[in-house]
């Protein structure tokens, strides 16, 4: 059985749409990714998923339930980490773990080894306000929360979104070691470094998904060439590349300028050297980003 079934779900909220006829499936044991910048509809599917929305349109099934029907079955089995921090501030680590345990009718002792591998990164701290936690710390606590009643299935609505780059490490570990225990996840983020490691990513803009594919097939099937381009004036630089008559598209990605052309590079560079006397050019090799921002650009033109 698929644990998440969604078929071809659209929710607006007034005159915003905020999903738009999104279908996908996730397979036994899946780490599946939702990738998409704020406001894409992430947290409206996540809600629709875990049974807190209704969807205006479609079907949805969670551990082969109904959302509407089954609605109370399935708050009882799955685990759901909303993006905004969800725990008690004012309730120590411990607390919260306890508090969470309890409202599902269970004990932190008997899902102990549920938890064990997060919790202990945490236990030096148990006596201590979840709201003075550091932000990686108040994830890991979250995460505990969200498995303390053995789930069947895991939300994760950006879980890592302000948290610091060795915590997101860590985070992203401990979901692998849940994946290898055969946990289906869904996990949302707008870092796109974050897709290569999930299974399969669906790449959501405006309400839509673009593209659902594995991360490495996503770049593979991208045959659009891009360069990177650099100068010490990074910020003219963006300015002069976008107005240039050749350049498609180009954002900043690390220190280099992403840049897609419909001429040659070569050309590019004669035409901006007399305001960036240091400008260099390399082929780059595509990334998720360079994906997202040419379908993100091909539908804005489409629509
Ligand atoms: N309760 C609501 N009432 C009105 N509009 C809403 C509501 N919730 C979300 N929206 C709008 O729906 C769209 C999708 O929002 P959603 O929160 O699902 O996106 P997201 O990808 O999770 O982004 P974020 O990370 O900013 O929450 C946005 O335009 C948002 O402003």
């Amino acid at each position: 059985m698929q644990p998440i079934v969604v078929n071809n779900i659209s929710k607006s909220y007034g005159n915003v749409q905020a999903l738009r006829d999104i279908s996908f499936a996730v397979e036994p044991g899946e780490l599946f990714g939702l990738i998409g910048p704020d406001g894409a509809g992430k947290s409206t599917l996540f809600r629709i998923l875990t049974t807190l929305v209704l969807a205006d349109k479609g079907n949805t099934f969670v551990n082969g339930m109904d959302v509407v029907k089954d609605y109370r079955a399935i708050r009882r089995q799955v685990g759901y980490m909303p993006g905004k921090f969800s725990l008690y501030q004012d309730l120590t680590v411990e607390e919260n773990l306890h508090f969470f345990a309890t409202i599902f009718n269970t004990t932190v002792k008997a899902n102990y080894d549920m938890i064990r591998d997060i919790y202990e990164q945490i236990a030096p701290f148990k006596d201590r306000q979840a709201g003075k936690l550091s932000g990686g710390m108040k994830q890991k606590l979250a995460l505990s929360c969200a498995l303390v009643h053995r789930p069947a299935v895991l939300f994760l609505d950006e879980p890592t979104t302000g948290v610091d780059p060795v915590s997101r490490k860590e985070f992203w570990e401990m979901l692998q070691r849940l994946r290898e225990k055969g946990m289906p996840i869904l996990v949302s983020t707008p870092y796109m470094d974050e897709a290569t490691l999930c299974d399969r990513v669906a790449l959501i803009q405006h309400g839509a998904f673009m593209q659902i594919d594995k991360p490495q097939h996503i770049v593979d099937n991208f045959q659009t060439k891009i360069w990177a381009f650099r100068a010490a004036n990074t910020f003219r630089l963006i300015r002069d590349l976008r107005a240039h008559p050749g350049v498609t598209s180009c954002f900043a990605f690390g220190e280099y300028l992403h840049v897609v052309l419909t001429t040659d590079p070569a050309s590019v560079k004669i035409d901006l050297q007399a305001h960036h006397p240091d400008i260099t050019y390399k082929p780059a090799q595509a990334g998720i980003e360079d994906v997202f921002m040419a379908l993100m650009q091909a539908q804005t033109e489409t629509s």
